[in-house]
């Protein structure tokens, strides 16, 4: 049974088709892109999976459980969680605080009885602390731990957000467009961290547009076009799909010289 299984999602705006009938799963440990030109539906099937919008059309399931759309955090106990295209990090908390912030909503603690100060609530703290330490070393961001957070770069601010989706513990994690706005080297930062994450055991769910970077990391990739799926398959496979080149480059595969991407 896969981890994540998408069939036939769909969803309308006014009289739009954004996504119709789009179907693929996500193995454990995998790492499968869903990439398309500008407009194809990426963000949207993202909202519909990770329970933002509600498809019209339909299913998603967990390991075999309906949750189609079933709200954030009750996806996020289920093992799934995302991050955003436009970070959702506190600027004026440090770098460690924003990770325990997640840590603590997945322990299900109560912020409250932490403010008691009880010697169970102090021996959690402690613990949330380690723990979110232990995630910022995994990102390489541990030396930064007690900087404000709107000290960092771009790059070091996305591997933050990162490790804020991590201290959900998930199963499956939802990258949304993860190296956006990087340089070179903090896009090559985030290569490995994926990849990373994914040997853990832990699968990826990917939007982004660096072509270079799909086709590096992704064990299986998903090509919209217009909301529908027009192609599947290994990043190789895809590369050369004349279906995926006519639609990035609005041309025939010979006249493209037989590959659009990467
Ligand atoms: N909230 C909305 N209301 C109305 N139309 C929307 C809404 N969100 C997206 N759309 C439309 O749905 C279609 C798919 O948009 P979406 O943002 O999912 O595409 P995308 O593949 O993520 O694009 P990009 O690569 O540019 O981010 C587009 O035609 C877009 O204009």
């Amino acid at each position: 049974m896969p981890l994540l299984r998408v069939e036939g999602l769909g969803i309308d705006f006014g009289g739009l088709r954004a996504v119709d009938n789009v179907g693929f799963q996500v193995e454990p440990g995998e790492i499968v892109s869903v990439i398309g030109p500008n407009g194809a539906g990426k963000t949207t099937l993202f909202n519909m999976i990770s329970g933002a919008y509600q498809p019209a059309r339909g299913a998603v399931s967990l390991d075999g459980e309906i949750v189609t759309g079933m709200v954030p955090h009750l996806l996020a106990r289920r093992g799934l969680s995302r991050t955003f295209q436009n970070l959702q990090i506190f600027q004026k908390m440090t770098v460690l605080e924003n990770v325990m912030v997640g840590c603590h909503l997945q322990e299900r603690a109560s912020l409250l009885a932490d403010l008691f100060s009880t010697p169970a609530s102090r021996k959690r703290s402690a613990e949330t602390r380690a723990a979110a330490l232990k995630l910022l070393e995994r990102v390489g961001l541990d030396c930064a731990a007690d900087k404000e957070a709107s000290s960092l770069s771009y790059g070091a601010l996305k591997r933050l957000e990162i490790a804020r989706a991590l201290a959900l513990e998930p199963r499956i994690l939802l990258l949304d467009e993860p190296a956006a706005g990087c340089n070179a080297v903090e896009t090559e930062e985030i290569d490995h961290l994926v990849a990373d994450v994914a040997k853990s055991g832990v699968a990826i769910l990917l939007v982004e547009h660096d072509m270079k970077l799909v086709m590096r990391i992704s064990n299986h990739i998903v090509v919209l076009d217009r909301g529908e799926k027009i192609a599947e398959g290994r990043p190789g496979e895809v590369s050369r799909d004349p279906k995926v080149i006519e639609a990035y480059l609005g041309v025939q595969p010979k006249e493209a010289g037989g590959h659009a991407l990467g």
